[in-house]
């Protein structure tokens, strides 16, 4: 259908990760995705959700009056009217943050939104799905993640940062632990034992609204 997505929520709360943690931020969370990451705090927005012209998404969005907007998922690029959706949000003055599992094409995502692009570890289950091309639509005002279950995955990423030199790439890098699974303090001394060029994060909101809905 023209003009329409298939959304799951729309709330206003603090930006719990990223660049923006801790900015009141409008989310919009888009119904759908492709991976099936073991971990994921999202699968509530795989299913279901209802379809709404864009307009009114932007009607709904303008009506809490924000200066940050992040589209997620779901995997919003599965959704070819992200794009529209995207653009007419920058078109709307606000800045914009897409969160993508980097398993979907991003060359043709508006260049004023600044693009959170996860590489899939192995523990997510996910990994052979990472578009290695996509790190060449990587910005100085993107940044690119990696949700870390363990050990293992810890050592993946610290490898495809050195073969990939992602930590000359500008734009942040950013390592988090998966909630409640990778005991954060561990993820925190590997990093200063290894001198990693990468900020650690974890999920804000977790820790004010645990894992409910609409955080
Ligand atoms: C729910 S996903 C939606 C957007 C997109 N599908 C993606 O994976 O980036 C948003 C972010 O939450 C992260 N995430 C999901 N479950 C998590 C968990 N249990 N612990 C830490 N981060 C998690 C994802 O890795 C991703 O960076
Ligand atoms: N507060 C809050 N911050 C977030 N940052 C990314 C989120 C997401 O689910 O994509 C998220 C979320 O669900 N809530
Ligand atoms: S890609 Fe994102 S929404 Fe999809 S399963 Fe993985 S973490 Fe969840
Ligand atoms: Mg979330």
């Amino acid at each position: 259908m023209a003009d329409t997505l298939r959304l799951t929520e729309i709330f206003y709360s603090l930006q719990g990760e990223t660049r923006t943690m801790g900015l009141p931020t409008v989310f919009v969370r888009l119904t759908g995705c492709p991976l099936r990451c073991t971990w994921c705090d999202s699968e509530y927005s795989f299913h279901g959700g209802s379809i709404h012209a864009l307009d009114d998404i932007l009607a709904e969005v303008a009506g809490y009056r924000p200066r940050y907007v992040t589209v997620t998922g779901g995997e919003p690029l599965a959704q070819p009217n992200a794009l529209p959706l995207m653009r007419a949000l920058c078109d709307a003055g606000y800045e914009v943050n897409l969160e993508t599992s980097g398993a979907l094409d991003i060359a043709e995502v508006d260049p004023r939104v600044s693009k959170v692009m996860d590489l899939k570890a192995p523990g997510s289950g996910e990994h052979a799905r990472n578009r290695f091309d996509n790190l060449m639509h990587m910005g100085p005002n993107d940044q690119l993640k990696f949700v870390l279950a363990d050990r293992v995955d810890y050592e993946w990423a610290r490898m495809q940062i050195d073969q990939h030199g992602l930590a000359d790439k500008g734009g942040e890098l950013l390592l988090s632990p998966v909630h409640g699974q990778l005991n954060p303090r561990e993820l925190a001394d590997w990093i200063v034992a290894d001198n990693l060029p990468v900020r650690m994060q974890l999920q804000m909101h977790k820790y004010l609204w645990g894992e409910e809905p609409g955080h």
